[in-house]
């Protein structure tokens, strides 16, 4: 079998290089967005210049016997100046330096890297231990093929690979051998090249072995909001990209597609609960008050630069109570923000109520990656609207329907029919399709699909008859520019294409709300295409075409053998079979 050389790594060089980056791009705060760089420098000459003037203005006036106190508006303004950039310089400066020099936490090393768009692998930074040895050698001096037995029987843990070897990629390619060893089944398909493993531990997967390919295709372009965005769209269902393509041309050629951003802010619901129903009850008031809900505000905004409190929403059930906290989080997704942020407030509030008995920081009041009325009803992440006529004879020339059959089915299907089987925001015919193959493409949580899903689509004739009008409302968006995947660079290309790539440093926040339009346009071209294939008939045989070719069908062949003989063995010199019994 043939493997992938491991590529070196050193730590060092990664976190000298990284700290040099944080460095040169950390702004200095949200009021004063400008490189730290700059403002240090800033505050800096002004405090010695202000220094100066005073220090020449006091000499003078114990020369000429003025007293001290007498203040030309000059020596006022040096005075401000001096206190202002004092103030700067120890809280700032001061502060920035002296948490690097002593090194951070690896959570806050993290979050750094991030903002700076980047990964950091930060688990690296720590072997700062004896080397482990095996069979009298340094473990990093080993043949990779002794390492992955050792991890195969349990002699080595295979978690700490990438902390021991100080080697992500070699860490990935040993403890891929190591499964093989210890389950005799052969990884053979699975690719490790292609990636660096270092962008991806400490941020978005742990025990890695490889990576897995999915086909992105794209569709469009779609035209929304007057501007062009070619689609990228992974998935492995055939006829998927086809379809929204189709939609998009025929929303191309009907003038374009409208959104409307309805709201923005992501939620994070803790369980507490107390002696009483009435004490429960108690805080609720407590929070609903706007003086303290200020204060709680305060708390929560001061754990990032981007997370600000609009709002919490309360609800009582016996003596338990479910605090929805809403915040808006700049361009990250931001649960790990939001999550940080009520952590914050959680430890503030149990001061204020000690007998508040923290339960959960997550009490599904939130309600995150479940189907859930409450984000159906009040929204989560970003909530969007997304509209376009399209002309009759776009509708009978690309889409080969009608508008009433259009209108009827969507009455029968989308709405009458989801409501028969009690949908929670399901009135659609296909939103998750690329909802899904849009998040995976582009770095989103897979998993939130269930509520960013959420969706009802209305088709109405319009002008008469003459044309459709078509709209998706989508009050649960739930996506990011930064943060999670979005920093891998597959990923990165895909938000680059779309021209919301990173962070927005003019308007924080703006790249992410961009990114749940294009989504929202992107579903309404779907649902136009797919209506309109089941309305015309059309759907079986679209994918007997695209999702069950030829090789597929000789695929088919290949696993009926398989049920009838041989399991999926192994294939591959792998070596016995090591797996514990
Ligand atoms: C497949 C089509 C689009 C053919 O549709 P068509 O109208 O026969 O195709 P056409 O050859 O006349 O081409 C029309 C346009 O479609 C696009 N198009 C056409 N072919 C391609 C292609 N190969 N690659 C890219 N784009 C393609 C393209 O824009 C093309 O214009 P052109 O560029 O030629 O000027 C149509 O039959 C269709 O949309 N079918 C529906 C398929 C679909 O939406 N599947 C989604 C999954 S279904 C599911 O999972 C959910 C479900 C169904 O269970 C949910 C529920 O309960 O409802
Ligand atoms: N914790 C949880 O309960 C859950 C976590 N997740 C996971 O959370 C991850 C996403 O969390 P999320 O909070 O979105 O991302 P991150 O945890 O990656 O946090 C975003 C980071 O980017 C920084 N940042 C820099 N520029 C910006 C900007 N313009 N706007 C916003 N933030 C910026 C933030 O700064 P600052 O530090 O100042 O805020 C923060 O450090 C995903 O991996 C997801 O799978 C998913 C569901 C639940």
């Amino acid at each position: 079998m043939a493997w992938a050389q491991p590529q070196s790594y050193s730590p060092e060089s990664y976190s000298k290089d990284s700290r040099k980056r944080r460095r040169s791009q950390a702004l200095a705060s949200d009021g004063l967005p400008l490189p730290i760089r700059y403002t240090n420098v800033i505050f800096f000459v002004t405090f010695l210049l202000a220094t100066w003037h005073l220090l020449i203005r006091w000499k003078e006036k114990d020369l000429t016997n003025t007293p001290f106190i007498l203040f030309n508006w000059k020596d006022v303004l040096a005075l401000v100046t001096e206190l202002g950039s004092f103030v700067y310089l120890i809280g700032f400066f001061g502060i920035y330096y002296v948490e690097h020099a002593i090194g951070r936490s690896t959570s806050e090393d993290l979050d750094e890297g991030i903002a700076a768009g980047h990964q950091e692998p930060v688990l690296l930074h720590k072997v700062a231990r004896s080397p482990p040895q095996l069979d009298g050698r340094t473990l990093v001096d080993q043949e990779d093929e002794r390492i992955a037995r050792a991890v195969a029987v349990g002699e080595l843990p295979s978690h700490t690979l990438e902390t021991e070897l100080g080697d992500c990629q070699r860490a990935v390619v040993v403890r891929k051998r190591s499964a093989e060893l210890r389950t005799g089944r052969s990884l053979s398909g699975l690719p490790l090249d292609g990636m660096d493993y270092s962008t991806v531990i400490g941020a978005c997967c742990e025990m890695v072995i490889g990576h897995i390919q999915i086909p992105v295709g794209v569709a469009g372009p779609l035209l929304l909001d007057g501007v062009e965005y070619t689609i990228p769209m992974a998935t492995t269902e055939g006829c998927l990209v086809a379809s929204t393509n189709r939609g998009c041309k025929a929303i191309h050629q009907s003038g374009g597609a409208r959104s409307v951003l309805l709201g923005d802010g992501m939620t994070r619901a803790p369980v507490v609960r107390f002696q009483s129903a009435q004490r429960a009850a108690a805080l609720k008031f407590f929070l609903e008050d706007s003086e303290h809900f200020m204060t709680v505000a305060e708390e929560f905004n001061r754990t990032s630069r981007f997370a600000r409190l609009q709002d919490i929403k309360c609800t009582v059930a016996g003596r338990n109570l479910y605090m929805r906290f809403c915040c808006t989080t700049g361009d990250a997704m931001g649960m790990n923000m939001v999550s940080k942020g009520v952590n914050n407030v959680l430890d503030y509030l149990v001061k204020a109520f000690p007998d508040m008995e923290i339960i959960s920081i997550s009490g599904n009041y939130c309600s995150d990656k479940k189907p859930t009325a409450i984000n159906w009803i009040e929204g989560r992440g970003k909530s969007v609207v997304c509209e376009a006529t399209i002309s009759g004879a776009v509708v009978s020339k690309v889409l080969k329907t009608t508008i009433p059959a259009l209108v009827e089915l969507n009455m029968l299907k989308n709405l009458t029919g989801s409501a028969m089987a009690g949908a929670i925001g399901g009135f659609n015919a296909h939103a998750s399709n690329i909802v899904t193959a849009l998040f995976i493409a582009t770095g989103q949580d897979p998993a939130q699909n269930v509520e960013s899903s959420q969706c009802i689509t209305l088709m109405e004739a319009a002008n008469g008859g003459r044309d459709l009008h078509v709209s998706v409302t989508m009050p649960s968006l739930e996506v990011g520019t930064v943060g999670g995947g979005t920093h891998l660079a597959a990923q990165s290309a895909a938000l680059n294409l779309l021209g919301v790539k990173g962070a927005n440093l003019d308007r924080p926040g703006a790249n992410a709300q961009q990114l749940a339009r294009i989504v929202a346009g992107a579903v309404l071209a779907g649902e136009l295409s797919l209506m309109s294939a089941l309305a015309a008939g059309q759907l079986v045989r679209s994918h007997m075409q695209f999702n069950r070719s030829n090789s597929q069908l000789a695929m088919m062949g290949a696993t009926k053998a398989v049920d009838t003989g041989a399991k999926d063995a192994i294939t591959e010199p792998t070596g016995e079979c090591l797996k514990q019994k």
